[in-house]
């Protein structure tokens, strides 16, 4: 369903900055990449198993210089071909051993990982549904949607391979070098100089890399964003010839993102210099010293062989170093950002914490949740009837709180002391509603009307709780609508918006996306005839065809029937339409307001309207101006007296309606 509400004040380029803010300079790259565990947890048992395979692979790949060793100074020193066959035989099959095990560990880990990363990111998916508006409005789409398919996949490629690499060359270094030294200490010291400086190396570059991996990542989200925008916005951007400087807004951003690149470039290049420099240098002063000692007699051949293959079997783990360290940098800058979205709290949190907390005013009115099946037309009215002369109560086809008895006054839509200011807007800046009170009374439909930018958007999407009031409270049959659940709220109100948004589906999956998982054809067939939308029959495959972004293109007109199709499948208790007449021709408008009005005598409505036409819908009209509600009546009283109303109403100036008004009210008192 379709927002109408007006992108964040934040442009899109900008929220990334801001967002780069977040975490801190002192995040440690271990305790951010533990946040995984929970997810890494069902396939542990593999992991560890995979991580263990390739230690003893790696192990298995040291003891080859241990048989170079003996077939130098045995077969080889001895001239028994016999020996040397058999120390190939040796070499052979241990070589063969270490690629199947490696090859054992990728089989064991890449079905689970992949599941590891499916699991994230469905869990990424269920929880942006759940994250309130105001959470979408502060974050730009291209952000969320590079968490949801980089990152994660960063975080895949982390999980199958530094994350048991940084390890097995952990083990395998340790391993070698305690072989080194037991071989020969003096080569063995030669070859542990290099260590404080490459350790001192890697701490600095864990910093920095850290850092230009955040900033890498955020700007693939900020380009991420602009391509969406264009594409979604393509029709604009072609029709107003901006291809060159969208093109051109696109490649300062992928320079930005390229100048980081070559950051990280840099930064890699310098630790693999140190790291890949300095044991290669220890190992040409192991191998001068070596031969020294071996022309003295003060070491064999056999070990002097062995210790240098050993050391050049350590050359690939010390040397991977740099580049685990990187890709476990960008793995943590991934994870990161995961939670940072993970960790807003969903609507249904932020509820808890409210009830933890007390809310306030609210107090007991709303201990009783309104249930009950809803009931409408001829049967109800008689209920109706009857409810009224048996004492104080309220209608039952008010809706479906009919089971419990609601103290008159408060029956209908009600809107106490409304103030609302968006959450992200600056403390002192003036509410958008400023201590609204508004009384829509069962089955009444109201239009709501006011100047662009007076608040209408904004005051129904208060209603089905998109945003939370600031303060003051909104109640629907006397129930505030925040001690009911969001699932209650939702299927009592339906909303259609201004932009009918439709989604990669079938007519049919749209439309009943606003009713209960029973409805079936009955209820979409009077839905579609309800909204006039029956031009679905010509469709290629009629109710079944697809529309939406992948599907076929509709017009404004048709979307917007499909909309209010939709908010009128469920047969909702209240009815909250956002001008949802705004974009059919004449024709079609006369046609659906028929239908509407039917829907409408059966409902409590609330209509946003710019035209004369869409407010003669409903019963009586509220004028919204300066965050508050200014005047109410019918459409012709306020004509007659509210000059903005009739302003805005026939577009003629204020000041001439004013003077209008006044002639009409002294010739009325003559
Ligand atoms: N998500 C948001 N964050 C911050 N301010 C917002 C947001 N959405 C709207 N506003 C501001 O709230 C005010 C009211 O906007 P709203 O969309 O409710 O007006 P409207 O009466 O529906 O206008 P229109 O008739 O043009 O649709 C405007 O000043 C707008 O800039």
């Amino acid at each position: 369903m379709a927002t109408t509400l007006p992108p964040p004040e934040a442009p899109a380029e900008a929220p990334a900055e801001a967002l780069r803010d977040a975490p801190s300079e002192a995040r440690s790259t271990v305790r951010t990449l533990l946040r995984l565990w929970p997810y890494v947890r069902p396939v542990r048992v593999r992991l560890f198993t995979a991580a263990f395979i390739a230690v003893l692979a790696s192990c298995v790949g040291l003891v080859i210089p241990l048989v170079l060793k003996w077939m130098v100074d045995g077969p080889i020193a001895g001239r028994d071909p016999a020996g040397v066959w058999l120390g190939a035989l040796y070499l052979l099959l241990l070589g063969l051993a270490e690629a199947l095990l490696f090859g054992f560990r990728r089989w064991l880990v890449a079905r689970p990982l992949s599941g590891v990363e499916a699991a994230m990111r469905a869990d990424l998916y269920r929880h942006l549904q759940r994250l309130p508006i105001a959470f979408h409005d502060r974050w730009p789409s291209g952000q969320l949607l590079s968490r949801g398919t980089t990152d994660l996949m960063l975080l895949r490629m982390f999980l199958a391979f530094p994350l048991t690499f940084l390890l097995v060359n952990g083990v395998t270094i340790l391993v070698g070098m305690i072989i080194m030294l037991v071989q020969d200490w003096v080569l063995g010291l030669v070859l542990l100089i290099p260590t404080v400086p490459v350790v001192v190396t890697c701490v600095i570059f864990e910093k920095r890399y850290s850092r230009a991996a955040r900033l890498a990542q955020d700007q693939v989200g900020d380009l991420t964003t602009v391509v969406e925008e264009s594409v979604l916005g393509i029709r604009i951007i072609k029709g107003f010839g901006r291809h060159r400087s969208q093109a051109r807004a696109f490649r300062e951003l992928s320079e930005k993102l390229r100048g980081t690149e070559l950051h990280k470039a840099r930064l890699l290049a310098t630790i693999l210099g140190v790291i890949v420099t300095l044991p290669e240098l220890a190992i040409g002063a192991a191998l001068v010293l070596g031969t020294v000692r071996v022309a003295d007699g003060d070491l064999s051949a056999g070990t002097l062989v062995a210790f240098l293959s050993t050391a050049l079997a350590l050359r690939w783990p010390v040397d991977s170093i740099g580049f685990l360290l990187a890709m476990s940098q960008e793995a943590a800058t991934a994870t990161e950002r995961y939670f940072e979205v993970m960790d807003a709290r969903e609507e249904q949190e932020e509820e808890q914490e409210e009830d933890e907390g007390g809310k306030g005013d609210k107090g007991a009115e709303g201990a009783g949740r309104a249930e009950g099946p809803k009931e409408t037309g001829k049967a109800g009215k008689e209920k109706d009837e009857k409810a009224e002369k048996d004492g104080d109560r309220v209608p039952a086809s008010v809706g479906r709180s009919a089971a419990r008895s609601v103290p008159r006054g408060d029956e209908g839509l009600r809107l106490h002391h409304v103030t609302f200011r968006y959450p992200d807007a600056p403390a002192d800046s003036p509410p958008v509603l400023d201590r609204v009170d508004l009384h829509i009374r069962p089955g009444e439909s109201l239009a709501l009307v006011g100047a662009t930018g007076s608040g209408k958007t904004t005051l129904t999407a208060l209603i089905p709780r998109l945003y939370e009031v600031t303060s003051g409270r909104i109640t629907l049959d006397g129930v505030d609508i925040r001690d009911m659940s969001r699932e209650e709220l939702r299927s009592r109100v339906a909303v259609a918006f201004e932009e009918p948004t439709l989604f990669s589906a079938t007519v049919e999956e749209n439309v009943l996306m606003g009713a209960g998982d029973a409805a079936g054809r009955k209820e979409l067939e009077r839905a579609l005839g309800v909204a006039q939308a029956d031009f679905v029959h010509t469709l290629p495959q009629g109710v079944d065809t697809q529309v939406g972004e992948q599907g076929l293109s509709l017009s404004g007109g048709q979307r917007q029937r499909l909309a209010l199709a939709r908010a009128v499948v469920g047969r909702p208790d209240f009815l909250v339409l956002d001008d949802p007449l705004s974009a059919l021709d004449v024709h079609t408008e006369a046609a659906v307001e028929a239908a509407l009005r039917r829907v409408l005598a059966d409902t409590t409505a609330l209509i946003v309207a710019h035209r004369p036409s869409t407010v003669l819908l409903a019963d009586r009209v509220a004028l919204l101006s300066g965050g508050r509600i200014t005047a109410v009546g019918t459409h012709h009283e306020l004509l007659r007296t509210n000059p903005e109303y009739a302003h805005l109403m026939s577009g003629t100036p204020a000041a001439e309606q004013a003077e209008r008004v006044e002639q009409a009210e002294q010739e009325d008192i003559r």
